[in-house]
């Protein structure tokens, strides 16, 4: 089978490997879409991401959706043809965290496309059927694809209590911010506000529905807010961008007794943050690290009209151009390309 492999940074080598073997509890799929993350980027520019470090030749991408080609012998809930989108971390199932619930941050998680694990870009996966979710025929792979960035929306408006009536405000409207806004109206928010420091992204934030957009670069998103919310703030703030200035600012923008949800990733780790507000403003911080048990409301809400995903999508390209599209994806304003696979 086909696979594209990061051998080097900033270099992919189409090889044939051996078509994988479900095991008895797997299903075989072969992958229709796959989306380009952010993270997959990082990967093939820099060969890592903080102590994840490619050592050795990877299939990058773990935003995917396929069809069903061949069952494990315990498998009763797939069949062959069945489409499904792909859940990309399986945890150990035994841990304290997965017996907790919290599967998400069991530390033995088999996360595609972190080293050692291998990707979705390639023409087969054998995943366990669990971890796969079948989709109605009205949602296409391309969208049981973006459940993926889909879940991180949602599971940060869980991790946050969005609810209805809220006004939420993102920080970044990057694919993240953008499933993060989805997500949010689909929880009832009323009123939502999306940051950012380049015009094309606002531009498009705004067509795919934001109340108010805000380039930070020319605007003081304080008195914006101050002005939208009549003083009061928002009650939800998402940073989605990891920019260590935007990470500061939700403080300063978040309503007294709100709450701020962290899931763009710093460069740094340590971000100075004005603890003094937090407590006297009685807010609630959380991280949100990827997501639990989102797939099923994904596809739900894509089968419900609910949430637009397909229209992040900026290209389109084939296995075989796998480089000229992680290239593309590195410009400022695409938003998000994938990559196609053919039976
Ligand atoms: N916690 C988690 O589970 C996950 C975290 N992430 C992280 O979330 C963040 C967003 O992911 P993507 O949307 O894929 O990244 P992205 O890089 O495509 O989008 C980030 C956006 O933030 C904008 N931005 C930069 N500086 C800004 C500032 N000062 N204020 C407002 N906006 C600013 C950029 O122009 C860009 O549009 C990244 O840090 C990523 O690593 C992504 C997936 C899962
Ligand atoms: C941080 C990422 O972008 C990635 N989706 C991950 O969950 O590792």
């Amino acid at each position: 089978m086909r696979s594209a492999v990061l051998v080097e940074t900033t270099e992919f080598e189409l090889q044939d490997r051996p078509r994988p073997s479900p095991g008895p509890d797997d299903v075989l799929v072969a992958v229709r879409d796959v989306g380009i993350c952010g993270s997959d980027v990082h990967y093939y520019e820099h060969g890592r991401i903080g102590d994840y470090v490619v050592e050795d030749p990877l299939v990058l991408g773990h935003e995917s959706a396929g069809e069903v080609v061949e069952v494990g012998e315990n498998v009763t809930d797939h069949e062959p043809g069945d489409r499904v989108a792909l859940e990309p971390g399986v945890p150990c199932r035994r841990c304290a965290h997965c017996k907790h619930g919290d599967y998400h941050l069991c530390e033995d998680v088999r996360f595609m496309a972190t080293p050692p694990h291998d990707g979705a870009f390639t023409e087969y996966v054998s995943w366990p059927a669990d971890f796969a979710y079948e989709l109605p025929d009205s949602v296409s792979t391309a969208e049981g694809a973006l459940c993926e960035p889909l879940s991180v929306g949602i599971h940060a408006c869980r991790r946050g209590g969005v609810g209805t009536g809220d006004t939420v405000l993102i920080t970044g409207a990057g694919p993240i911010g953008l499933m993060v806004m989805e997500a949010a109206r689909a929880a009832g928010a009323t009123d939502i506000i999306l940051t950012d420091v380049v015009e094309e992204k606002l531009d498009f934030a705004d067509k795919r529905g934001a109340d108010l957009t805000v380039n930070v670069t020319e605007t003081d998103l304080e008195a914006a807010v101050d002005e939208y919310t009549d003083g009061v703030g928002a009650d939800v703030v998402v940073e989605a961008s990891g920019a260590e200035p935007s990470i500061q600012s939700t403080i300063d923008v978040v309503c007294r007794g709100g709450t701020v949800v962290l899931v763009g990733l710093a460069s740094e780790a340590e971000v100075p943050f004005d603890v003094l507000e937090v407590i006297d403003n009685e807010i609630d911080v959380h991280g949100s690290f990827r997501y639990k048990n989102t797939y099923e409301a994904a596809v739900d809400l894509l089968a419900d009209d609910e949430v637009d995903v397909e229209g992040i999508i900026d290209f389109e390209s084939q296995l075989e151009d796998i480089d000229d599209a992680f290239r593309r994806a590195m410009e400022p304003t695409v938003v998000k390309g994938m990559i196609s696979l053919d039976s």
